[in-house]
């Protein structure tokens, strides 16, 4: 079973058809990567991939389940095994919260949040994706882009997800410091075998990346492209 099947993917904004029936599936442990210019769409597609944005009509079957029908009270215990990473590393943390909060806050909200090991559990993740755990004590403006960016998939990890939806997750930072950051989401992937739909407008980031690529333009699936493997 794919982990990620999409169909007919419909997303409209009033007259704009932002994705035109796009269709795709993702395995367990793979990187598909959305490739395209500008305005094509990819986003659009994320976002209702998600249900963050609910599609004008087609299907998103995620581990077997349809979500485009589901009401919002059946979606909620499924939103923690896709998570997203978005472009902006500062958007993505309440500036007001400690790192080690924002890490803290998904477990607390879906009830697994122990006082005796939540802590050791929060440091564990800063220390999975390469923050020293003494970083939980700062605010997102006193880390680099790349140290924040790391903290928002150490908040996304806290969810034990399947998926990882990942709308250029380095396009924002430096060059000096995107490969570490796509070092470390390959580690994570061969740990946890977490799948990943990879938005992205850079080809050679998209060909030293991805398993397998999609090119979009004007909010379809133009042709594929061969990946890195
Ligand atoms: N909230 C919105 N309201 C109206 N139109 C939108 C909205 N979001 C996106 N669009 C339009 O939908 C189309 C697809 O946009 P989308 O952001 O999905 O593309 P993208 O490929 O992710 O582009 P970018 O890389 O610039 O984010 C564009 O024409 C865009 O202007």
């Amino acid at each position: 079973m794919p982990l990620l099947d999409v169909r007919d993917l419909v997303v409209r904004y009033g007259a704009v058809t932002a994705v035109d029936q796009v269709s795709f599936s993702l395995e367990p442990g793979e990187t598909l990567a959305l490739n395209g210019p500008s305005g094509c769409g990819k986003s659009s597609t994320a976002l209702a991939v998600l249900q963050l944005r609910r599609p004008e009509s087609g299907e998103v079957h995620f581990e077997g389940r349809e979500l485009t029908t589901l009401p919002e009270s059946d979606l909620r215990p499924l939103r923690p095994r896709m998570q997203p990473v978005f472009q902006d590393p500062y958007g993505s943390l309440s500036p007001r919260h400690r790192i080690r909060d924002a890490v803290a806050e998904p477990l607390k909200i879906q009830g697994r949040w122990n006082a005796d090991d939540g802590p050791a559990r929060v440091a564990e993740l800063l220390d999975r994706v390469g923050l020293d755990p003494a970083y939980g004590d700062r605010h997102p403006h006193e880390l680099s882009g790349g140290q924040c960016q790391r903290a928002g998939i150490a908040r996304a990890l806290a969810s034990d997800p399947r998926l990882l939806v990942l709308d250029e997750p380095v396009s924002a930072l430096d060059p000096s410091v995107r490969a570490g950051v796509l070092n470390l989401l390959a580690d994570l992937q061969d740990d946890l075998g977490l799948g990943y739909l990879f938005i992205c407008h850079d080809r050679a980031v998209v060909r030293h990346f991805a398993d397998r690529a999609l090119e979009m333009r004007a909010g379809r699936i133009s042709s594929p492209q061969p990946g890195s493997s």
